[in-house]
């Protein structure tokens, strides 16, 4: 492949898009772009604004708008919003339950997906190659990427990652209080993004059995014979 490289990756929540994304990306030395953070990001701004996320051109006029600031350091991948650091608060409970009506807001889809193309480019000029993940980024945002992967892994898998990820367990009271930041976003975000069938193109990466490592591996395994395949 030729510098500057971009690999796209999709897929439900809890699948590891974000963890395996920074990892490969540290392991090729690329930048790194979270496009869910611009999502959660808008939220959150709006939810301080007093913004009601249901009127769709003020949620749209905030987008356009929204001072954010995002680090492509893998490793340091910061989120800042009018210079203030909002990488733990766009994951808050609050924001995972209301980013939905945000992401599901077409005019807002259209000016992020055009930022994310800005940031894809200029990430990849930086650091010789880019990492982004998102729900659309293998179909609309980089459909011409370099590698193109949907990870994904049953839902009982999903839902026993993030309720680890949260809580450090998963018990069976612990993961049914999960269900909504998995299984109902994944439902609410799937009507306007196709991020459970792989596209013509798109490699299936199914991760249920495999561990972290296992699932960094397969995919930095998928990047080094992308040209074979081509
Ligand atoms: N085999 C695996 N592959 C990837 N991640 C795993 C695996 N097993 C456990 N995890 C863990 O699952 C958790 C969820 O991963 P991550 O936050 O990267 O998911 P995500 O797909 O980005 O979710 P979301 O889209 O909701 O942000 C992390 O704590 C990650 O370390
Ligand atoms: N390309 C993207 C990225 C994210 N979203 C939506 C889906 C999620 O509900 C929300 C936050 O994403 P996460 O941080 O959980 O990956 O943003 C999207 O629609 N398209």
């Amino acid at each position: 492949m030729v510098a500057p490289v971009v690999i796209a990756i999709d897929g439900p929540s809890g699948s590891g898009k974000s963890s395996v994304s920074r990892a490969v990306a540290t392991h090729f030395g690329f930048g790194y772009l979270d496009t869910g953070a611009m999502y959660r990001a808008v939220t959150l701004w709006c939810l301080r604004q007093g913004i009601d996320l249901t009127d769709a051109g003020a949620v749209v006029a905030a987008a356009k708008d929204l001072p954010l600031g995002l680090g492509a350091d893998p490793q340091d991948p910061t989120v800042e919003l009018d210079g203030d650091d909002i990488a733990e608060a766009i994951r808050t409970s609050e924001v995972s339950a209301e980013v939905s009506k945000v992401a599901t807001n077409l005019g807002v889809r259209a000016v992020l997906q055009e930022q994310q193309r800005d940031l894809i480019a200029i990430i990849a000029d930086d650091f010789g190659g880019v990492v982004a993940e998102g729900r659309d980024i293998t179909t609309v945002v980089a459909p011409d990427a370099d590698v193109r992967i949907l990870l994904t892994a049953s839902e009982e898998a999903r839902l026993a990652r993030r309720s680890t990820q949260l809580h450090g367990t998963a018990d069976a009271a612990t993961v049914a209080a999960t269900h909504d930041e998995v299984v109902r976003r994944d439902r609410d975000d799937s009507t306007v993004s196709q991020f459970t069938v792989a596209a013509d193109g798109v490699v299936l990466l199914d991760t249920s059995a495999l561990d972290f490592d296992g699932s960094v591996a397969a995919v930095i395994g998928i990047v080094e014979h992308a040209e074979e395949r081509e």
